[in-house]
């Protein structure tokens, strides 16, 4: 079965304009979808649309089999994670950051902050464990990029919706990202769909690809 599953999805793009797009995709466990086209083609706003951060127009999108219709938004975004091109950075200490999600209930209820975990997945992502102390504004993009990327994995995420989540990362960090992005995917119900304009996908295993034009 599928785990994630997109049926004549449409949506609008939030340009005033009357274009619309329709997509289908699905992935099983352990499988990369990567979105692309050119700039301004509608890859970031099919990720809000999917992460129900938008909303769509019509079509089915189906999580595990369930119909994302019968799923409320709290509970959808609990399990299928944006992370944003420009990752949304908290006031506070890196570790602050990282623990951020914990306070939310519905991530409460399921599990909880593990510090060995995150700074574990800091080191696979080159990021120093030194820096969780440091004020997470003063991070460089790509520090920041590869914070959110920990954030998220930490609360155990189905999907991860990834907005060129490399854009500000240097080739070593580029493949620390990558190395970490399939083993995450080795778990069991897991997928990821990836928009990158980089041709550095090859690294991946199990890919796919939608090209929206
Ligand atoms: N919040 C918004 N308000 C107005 N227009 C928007 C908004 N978000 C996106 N758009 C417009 O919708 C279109 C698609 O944007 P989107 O960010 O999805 O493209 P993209 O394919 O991800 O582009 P890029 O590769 O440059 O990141 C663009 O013309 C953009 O200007």
């Amino acid at each position: 079965m599928s785990l994630l599953a997109f049926n004549n999805l449409t949506y609008q793009l939030g340009n005033g304009g009357e274009r619309k797009i329709t997509v289908s995709a699905s992935l099983k466990e352990g499988e990369i979808l990567v979105v692309r086209g050119p700039s301004g083609a509608g890859k970031s706003t099919l990720l809000r649309v999917l992460a129900k951060l938008q909303p769509g127009e019509s079509g089915e999108v189906f999580l595990a089999g369930e119909n994302w219709q019968t799923i409320p938004s709290t509970h959808w975004r609990s399990q299928v994670h944006y992370l944003a091109q420009k990752p949304a950075i908290f006031e506070g200490t890196v570790l602050d950051n990282l623990t951020k999600p914990f306070e939310l209930r519905l991530v409460k209820k399921k599990l909880s902050f593990n510090l060995d975990l995150a700074k574990r997945l800091m080191q696979d992502l080159l990021l120093s464990p030194d820096l969780l102390n440091h004020d997470a504004r003063t991070l460089s993009g790509g520090e920041a990029a590869r914070l959110a990327f920990v954030r998220s994995l930490i609360t155990e995420p189905t999907v991860l919706l990834l907005d060129e989540p490399t854009a500000a990362l240097d080739n070593l960090s580029r493949a620390a990202f990558n190395r970490t992005l399939s083993k995450w995917l080795l778990g069991s119900h897991r997928a990821a769909v990836l928009v990158s304009h980089n041709n550095d996908v090859d690294s991946l295993a199990r890919v796919s690809f939608l090209d929206i034009v």
